[in-house]
């Protein structure tokens, strides 16, 4: 039997996860940051990442469905407010948008996910389900991938500035704000978790859930790997450059 953590025991082993299983360590996330792969690459990657991104909010619906607490739910309605926007022209979607139309896709192609990945769907819908049926503690807990976010954004935003000329500090503007975003939406359900997980199945059932999240991560770039960089395999009606 597991024994029962403190929270900032429960703190440190949620970070050892990260610190082994975070899609930083990902090879795509090593040239993509590092400047090593062509415009094509970059594009796949982007136009794949939007179907992540256009779930998100309806991944937080669900779980805003679930919540009682009328302060909980004012504090995880601004992750819906931050992707969708205050109104038409604002929001993360849109600054997504606005890096694909820079890599010369079609808004409407990008919206409809034509040319997504197969297994791009696969792991990002696994994701909003496991959301909408898990209890509530782990549902929260498979969010805490944003604890390493920043890092890797900060690290991403400079590589790409460096090596690609085809991308611009505008087209990146998605990235500027999550730095803010991510820490609070993180800390907020950190806190969360270490006060709630009381219990050893409690606790290690909140670190499954966390390694479930970056293994949906890992996949959406195991899948651009395999089909854009190592053999280039694409699937079927995958968007070929
Ligand atoms: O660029 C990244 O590497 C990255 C990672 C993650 C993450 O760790 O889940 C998110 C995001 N970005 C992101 O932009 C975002 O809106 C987001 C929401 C969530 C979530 O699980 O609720 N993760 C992430």
């Amino acid at each position: 039997m597991n024994a029962l953590m403190t929270p900032d025991e429960l703190e440190a082993a949620l970070r050892a996860v990260g610190a082994a299983r975070y899609h930083d360590k990902h090879p795509f996330h090593v040239l993509l940051h590092g400047g090593k792969l062509t415009v094509d690459q970059v594009r796949a990657w982007a136009l794949n990442r939007y179907y992540y991104q256009s779930r998100i909010p309806l991944k937080d619906a669900a779980l805003l469905a679930r919540l009682e607490d009328p302060a909980l739910r004012r504090a995880w309605r601004q992750r819906i407010v931050d992707h969708d926007g205050e109104h038409e022209g604002d929001g993360g979607i849109e600054r997504w948008l606005r890096l694909t139309d820079a890599l010369g896709f079609g808004r409407d192609e990008v919206a409809a996910g034509r040319g997504v990945l197969p297994a791009t769907r696969f792991a990002v819908d696994a994701y909003v389900r496991f959301v909408a049926e898990k209890p509530l503690l782990e549902a929260i807990a498979s969010s805490l991938t944003e604890m390493f976010a920043p890092g890797i954004i900060a690290n991403r935003v400079a590589g790409m500035l460096a090596n690609y000329d085809f991308v611009s500090k505008e087209a990146l503007a998605y990235f500027d704000k999550r730095l803010t975003q991510a820490p609070r939406d993180a800390d907020f359900a950190l806190d969360y978790v270490k006060r709630n997980a009381r219990r050893p199945d409690q606790q290690q059932a909140v670190i499954a859930a966390l390694t479930f999240k970056c293994d949906v991560l890992w996949a959406q770039l195991d899948a651009l790997y395999l089909a854009y960089v190592a053999p280039g395999l694409p699937a079927p009606g995958a968007w070929t450059p």
